[in-house]
C-alpha cells in the first residue's frame, strides 16, 4: 500500500452519531447552515442514510425554522410515501443538530 493511500485512510474517521456513522469525505452537499455527509446504520451498514448536521452557532434567529422543519419532516415520515424523504432520527449535541433521513435519489 502506497504512502498515500495510507495516510488516505488513516484520515477517514468515522463519526458516529447515536445508531449511525459517517465520514467527513462523504459529502453530499451543504446549504446555509447545515453539512450533510452520507452515512449508515451501524449495526446494518448497507443501509445508507443522510446525516445533516446544522450548527446551532448564529441560528438563534433561525432556530424556530429548524424546529419547524424537524416537525414538517416528523409528519412527512408518518406518511411512508415513497417519493418523500423520511427521516429516520434525530439528536444534538452542544454545538450540532443532527437530522438522520433517507438518502434522496433526486438532484437538489
Ligand atoms: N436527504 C438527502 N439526501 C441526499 N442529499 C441531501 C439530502 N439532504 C440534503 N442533501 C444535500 O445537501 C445539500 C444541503 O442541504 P440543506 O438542507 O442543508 O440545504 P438547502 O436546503 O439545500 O439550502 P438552504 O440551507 O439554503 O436552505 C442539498 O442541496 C443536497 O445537495
Amino acid at each position: 500500500m502506497s504512502v498515500v493511500k495510507a495516510k488516505t485512510l488513516m484520515k477517514m474517521e468515522l463519526i458516529q452519531v447515536g445508531e449511525y456513522e459517517y465520514t467527513k469525505q462523504d459529502m453530499l452537499g451543504h446549504g446555509a447552515f447545515a453539512v450533510v455527509y452520507k452515512g449508515r446504520k451501524r449495526k446494518n451498514p448497507s443501509q445508507s442514510v443522510a446525516v445533516k448536521m446544522v450548527t446551532k452557532k448564529g441560528i438563534q434567529k433561525a432556530s424556530e425554522i429548524l424546529v419547524k422543519e424537524i416537525k414538517i419532516l416528523r409528519e412527512l415520515t408518518a406518511l411512508h410515501h415513497p417519493n418523500l424523504v423520511a427521516m429516520h432520527d434525530c439528536m444534538d449535541s452542544p454545538a450540532y443538530v443532527y437530522v438522520v433521513m433517507e438518502v434522496s435519489i433526486f438532484r437538489f
